[in-house]
């Protein structure tokens, strides 16, 4: 009987677009019908391969309903057993004795000795010939039988395109095979394969496919940039104004800042857009370098807008570029989804007659109703935290369609080079890597909760002599509202213990006006004590504050701590952290928590970061739903990543026709998300 015709084919049901990319569905581990086990070779826990004659199969009820079949090898004299706990009558009709079976499946010991659980099965003839290559066992969907998923990818490799893209000096140089034959070692093995280094995914076809990808994928990176300097941004080259900020910052820009500050500013002057990824660690001073770089817009008489995606950060923002602009006669407005009514419609209309030079704000900058006269540059802070789409939307705003403005990205959170270079679509990065001098070392200390008095007797006296602290409550991450609640809980219990001292409190839900009067009452020295959500996690500058407390350190990231923890030592006192943990602390816990604690370095604690919590972290990789690379993994194939850099630059001048073949096979139906 035909199959109904609703049937999705396999390649669909396993979520692809077409039947040729299956050949790219590899599997994950291979089972070895290839060869014939005895029994009393085997070591129990193996997979194998045995062959016996039905002696007698029967259903029994207890402990549970099950089918226990006896079998004999040929030449041994005690029977081994296999169970099914699910069966079909049919199956049992088809065990009769004397009936050859071939078994592949665990051996274990049994209660009659060594015995199989649930076998794959099936009845053979005496010397029946054994499979000629390992069979492959693949990811699968429920309801997707291998044998199905086997057929459909036989098929596709038996009539697919497997014509190579490397040329031979390459693959020589790295020691890769070609590409149709690493493809068919992968899904049919033989049983001279290394299959422990195929399960392992070190074999060098492996390594083929792993190189393929990267390659594939830095092809199109350097195709995107090519697309990039074939669209059209404002030349802004007029750094007056920026020269006049930096005579009147009270301190002269660190060397890291001023060759950062170099590099924008060449971007800047070109007739292309800029797309720059802008690193440093907590304050590094990279928004003194932000602020410079939009004033050479301003100075070109264009606009600039900075976009944060919290409110707080972006207000943080906002304070410090109205600090620096203003008395320079520019004006910055403000703008944020709680901005209504008169105010609102003021910061819109200086926005779309071009008074105001710079906007600062949160997403609501990119609403449809938010219209610029002549936006150049775009400042994206923590980029990574916003959505492809939302950065998008803000680079649509130039007022001239043809004309792209400029983007500078922000983050705090070092990314890892191998991640920025493979990640990005053709992104420059610049790293601020030195601190403004006299910042000092800030003490980490790893605290159990059990000692939260002495705690609070340590924060008492260091109010009493003057200086402010943070109190940071823990991350909930799926709930705002637990995350509301333990704030408001510790707010209410500091209060109580420390009557003498002024305690505030700070979080998401506050208005914004409300929140901004709050930070602006720390920071002016009229609260001793700020309690708060992780809001305060990036920008927060108040130059007093010189002692944290963070509850709950054990839930958080690493490289949120170390931002977190990057609020204090900013003035001239010595600053203390104090990282809080609910006992019990696993031991993993523990050694992360004791990172944070011996290094100050924020690349060095994201590279721990990295390796504990994986890349998404980083890269907001759970927003774009892509998964970051199918086959290849960053860190441990970083000689691969390097390597598919430079032939990605030869291939393209050497043979673009091959490149194109390669992009085609592996990104057949685009990769957009990547190209953001
Ligand atoms: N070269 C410098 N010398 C001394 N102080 C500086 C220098 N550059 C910036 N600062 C000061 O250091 C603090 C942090 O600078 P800035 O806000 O630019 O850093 P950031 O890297 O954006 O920090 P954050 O991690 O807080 O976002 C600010 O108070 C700023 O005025």
């Amino acid at each position: 009987m035909a199959r109904p015709s609703a049937t999705p084919p396999v390649h669909a049901k396993l979520g692809y677009k077409a039947a040729d990319d299956l050949l790219l569905h590899l599997p994950i581990h291979y089972e070895d019908e290839t060869r014939l086990s005895r029994i009393a070779d085997l070591a129990p826990g193996r997979s194998a391969l045995l062959e016996g004659v039905v002696e007698r199969a029967e259903v029994l009820y207890r402990p549970r309903r099950q089918l226990l079949v006896s079998l004999r090898e040929a030449g041994t004299e005690a029977p081994f057993h296999f169970r099914m706990l699910n069966f079909y009558p049919n199956q049992l009709a088809q065990l009769r004795p004397g009936v050859r079976l071939r078994l592949y499946g665990d051996l274990r010991p049994g209660f009659f000795g060594a015995e199989m659980i649930h076998p794959r099965w099936r009845m053979v003839a005496e010397h029946a010939p054994l499979a000629g290559a390992l069979t492959p066992v693949y990811p699968t969907v429920a309801g997707l039988a291998q044998a199905r998923i086997r057929k459909a990818v036989e098929a596709v490799l038996a009539t697919a395109d497997l014509d190579e893209t490397l040329p031979d000096p390459l693959r020589a140089r790295l020691g890769l095979p070609g590409f149709a034959d690493a493809l068919r070692r992968l899904h049919a093995p033989g049983p001279e394969d290394d299959v422990a280094g195929l399960e392992r995914r070190s074999h060098p076809a492996w390594r083929r496919m792993k190189f393929d990808e990267l390659l594939a994928q830095q092809l199109s990176l350097r195709l995107y940039a090519g697309q990039r300097r074939r669209r059209q941004a404002p030349v802004l080259a007029e750094a007056g104004l920026a020269e006049r900020l930096l005579a009147n910052l009270p301190f002269p820009l660190t060397g890291a800042q001023s060759r950062v500050l170099a590099e924008i500013r060449a971007d800047l002057a070109r007739p292309y857009p800029m797309h720059r990824l802008l690193q440093g660690d907590v304050g590094s001073g990279k928004t003194c370098v932000a602020a410079l770089a939009a004033l050479v817009a301003v100075g070109s008489g264009r606009q600039t807008a900075v976009m944060a995606p919290t409110e707080i950060l972006a207000e943080q923002l906002y304070l410090k570029f109205r600090e620096w602009l203003v008395p320079l006669g520019i004006e910055v407005v403000w703008l944020a989804a709680a901005l209504k009514g008169k105010a609102r419609q003021a910061s819109l209309a200086a926005l779309a007659d071009g008074r105001a030079a710079v906007a600062v704000g949160t997403h609501a900058l990119f609403q449809d109703e938010v219209a610029f006269r002549d936006l150049a540059l775009a400042i994206v802070d923590e980029q990574h935290r916003f959505g492809v789409e939302q950065r998008l939307a803000l680079r649509a705003k130039g007022a001239d369609a043809a004309v792209v403005p400029h983007l500078l990205m922000m983050s705090a959170t070092p990314i890892p080079r191998s991640l920025a270079m493979s990640y990005f679509a053709d992104l420059d990065v610049s790293v601020i890597d030195a601190l403004p001098p006299g910042r000092k070392p800030i003490a980490t200390r790893v605290v159990g909760e059990a000692k939260r008095a002495e705690v609070v007797a340590r924060l008492r006296d260091y109010c009493a002599a003057g200086a402010q602290a943070y109190w940071v409550c823990p991350l909930v991450e799926e709930s705002e509202k637990l995350d509301l609640k333990a704030a408001i809980d510790a707010h209410a219990e500091l209060a109580a213990e420390l009557p003498e001292l002024r305690v505030g409190l700070v979080h998401g839900r506050l208005k914004a006006d409300q929140k901004a009067a709050v930070m602006a009452e720390f920071k002016a020295g009229g609260l001793d004590i700020l309690v708060a959500t992780t809001v305060i996690e990036v920008g927060v500058d108040v130059a007093n504050a010189s002692l944290m407390v963070i509850e709950h350190a054990e839930r958080m990231g690493l490289a949120q701590l170390h931002q977190l923890r990057g609020r204090v030592g900013r003035g001239g006192r010595e600053s203390t952290c104090l990282l809080l943990y609910a006992e019990p602390l696993s031991e993993t816990a523990r050694r992360r928590l004791r990172i944070v604690k011996d290094s100050q370095d924020g690349f060095a604690i994201a590279r721990e970061d990295l390796a504990l919590r994986g890349p998404g972290e980083f890269l907001g990789a759970r927003q774009s739903g892509a998964p970051l690379l199918r086959f290849a993994d960053l860190e441990a194939d970083l000689d691969l990543l390097e390597a598919a850099r430079s032939a990605a630059e030869r291939l393209l001048h050497d043979d673009a026709a091959a490149a194109r073949r390669h992009l085609a096979r592996w990104l057949p139906h685009g990769f957009d998300w990547l190209h953001a």
